[in-house]
């Protein structure tokens, strides 16, 4: 598995008034994940999303520093890039060209020199995840869960270290999450997740409880869930 390290890693973001003050979205957090699947669980507006786009740089400490097996995100960005790859919540996101195919073959566009190389890693890819009957399809006839899934699969494609996905399931009914969360899980890969769902976060082998930009709770899922689920009820 890869080490992601976090050494005082703090997000600070300008008011969005532009006073002097700043924001802080994460408070300066030390830790170290080398186990194979990492829930980040918390309340809307935790920092869950931002602790994760440390991960691979795509946002930027504004103190301490983010090291992903040796690499400095701040320093070889483009190599950790290359070794942690990111999903986002929306599929949309990623999904830009006409036909599933043509959307995995652009994932692989910096892997393989040539067309034809592209196309037969892209199919391989897709039939790996038993999505080669949608290969020719336009990604806007998909249903919701195939659309995570193909962009899942045109991430995945790259062979990545480590998949960072920003809630995978949230925008899915109970079948398709459950079909995005057996493949999450079952990825040979390191796996880390930001989720509002519990079940799949106690599937995890660590969760982290992310509260007012601070980690709070680590540790084992299920006393990790136990934990935020006391700390709402105390609130109502
Ligand atoms: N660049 C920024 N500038 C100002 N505020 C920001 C910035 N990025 C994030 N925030 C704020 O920091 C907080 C944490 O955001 P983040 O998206 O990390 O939360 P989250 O836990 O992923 O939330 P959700 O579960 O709703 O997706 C939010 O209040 C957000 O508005």
């Amino acid at each position: 598995m890869s080490r992601i390290e976090l050494v005082d890693a703090g997000v600070t973001a300008p008011t969005p008034g532009g006073e002097s003050d700043e924001v802080v979205v994460l408070h300066p957090t030390t830790l170290e994940l080398t186990e194979r699947r990492v829930a980040l669980v918390g309340p809307n507006g935790s920092g869950k999303s931002t602790l994760a786009r440390l991960f691979n740089g795509l946002v930027a400490a504004t103190t301490g520093r983010v090291v992903v097996d040796g690499l400095d995100v701040a320093r070889k960005g483009r190599e950790v890039r290359r070794r942690v790859a990111f999903a986002f919540t929306d599929p949309s996101a990623q999904l830009v060209m006409p036909t599933v195919l043509e959307d995995v073959v652009l994932s692989l566009r910096r892997h393989h020199r040539s067309k034809q190389a592209r196309t037969d890693a892209a199919l391989a890819t897709l039939a790996h995840y038993g999505l080669a009957d949608l290969a020719h399809r336009s990604v806007h006839t998909l249903s919701g869960g195939q659309r995570q899934l193909v962009a899942l699969a045109g991430v995945l494609a790259t062979d990545p270290d480590v998949l960072v996905a920003d809630e995978p399931t949230t925008l899915l009914d109970l079948a398709n999450s459950a079909l995005v969360a057996e493949t999450l899980l079952g990825l040979p890969q390191q796996v880390v997740l930001a989720t509002h769902d519990l079940d799949l976060a106690q599937r995890c082998d660590r969760a982290l409880l992310v509260t007012d930009g601070r980690v709070v709770a680590d540790g084992d899922p299920a006393a990790v869930v136990a934990e935020y689920r006391a700390r709402v009820a105390a609130t109502r």
